[in-house]
């Protein structure tokens, strides 16, 4: 078995005329949490796409824990263990919170189990949700229809539906959008806690979310890494500073 969960190889990717993804080469280890940063536009939700599979590549190879994934549908990625969240929220409004989680844990297993194996597990579908629902904070909670959560927490029960399939390769693209400090600082640490013993790859544009979760943070400018590193040297980093931190990181 592979020790590397993400890994990618001279990938690039075009739009028409318009080379936007220029040679990426970027393994991320099994366990760690990995954060891209860059300035606008510089094809950090394209290689986002890539990796789950929502384009294909122009040319290069994505490998997932040791695996070619480039040319397979998103369902096929997700199946082999990868798991990403959206920007916009993709949560059931109209259904509650544990229906919500209960249905991201019964659409993850369905790939592996008939129906009449699924009625035999309602117990345990029914146990594991509440132990979700605990770990997300959301307990009390628990039968108000999800569209009336508060944006954080609506944002949590979306990173919580992520990872509820057991994916061990968790895609999180831009967590802490939208929110308040103090938000933000909850959206943290649930999922500092959420994603311990996966690997998280994430694209953020708040430099507290990135220096607070991040072992290793990797700088794309116009479709190029500039730096991979770990978040002291990267603030360190003349040309990253240059780039992109600017005073910011001061
Ligand atoms: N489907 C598409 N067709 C054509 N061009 C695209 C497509 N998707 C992205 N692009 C272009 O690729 C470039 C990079 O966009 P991308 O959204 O990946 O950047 P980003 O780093 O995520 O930016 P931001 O920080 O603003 O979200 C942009 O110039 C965008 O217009």
């Amino acid at each position: 078995m592979s020790d590397v969960a993400i890994s990618l190889k001279s990938v690039r990717k075009s739009f028409g005329a318009t080379e936007i993804i220029r040679g990426v080469d970027l393994d991320i280890p099994k366990g760690q949490r990995h954060a891209i940063i860059g300035p606008n536009g510089a094809g950090k939700t394209t290689l986002f796409n890539l990796i789950s599979g929502r384009f294909p590549v122009t040319s290069g190879t994505i490998a997932l824990n040791g695996t070619p994934i480039s040319g397979l549908a998103p369902h096929e990625i997700n199946r082999r263990g990868l798991s990403r969240s959206f920007q916009i929220t993709s949560i059931f409004p109209r259904m509650t919170v544990f229906e919500n989680i209960r249905c991201g844990l019964l659409w993850a297993r369905g790939y592996r189990y008939s129906f009449w194996h699924l009625l035999g597990r309602q117990k345990s579908l029914n146990e594991q949700s509440e132990r979700l629902l605990e770990r997300l904070n959301l307990g009390a909670r628990r039968n108000l229809p999800a569209g009336l959560l508060s944006y954080a927490e609506q944002r949590a029960l979306e990173v919580g539906i992520t990872i509820a399939g057991g994916a061990d390769v968790v895609l999180l693209d831009e967590p802490t959008a939208g929110m308040s400090h103090s938000e933000t600082d909850y959206a943290v640490s649930l999922i500092r806690s959420v994603t311990e013993g996966k690997t998280l790859l994430m694209v953020e544009h708040d430099m507290s979310v990135i220096f607070g979760l991040a072992d290793v943070i990797t700088v794309l400018v116009y479709g190029e890494v500039i730096a991979s590193d770990v978040p002291s040297r990267i603030r360190a980093n003349k040309a990253v500073q240059e780039a992109y931190l600017g005073t910011e990181a001061a």
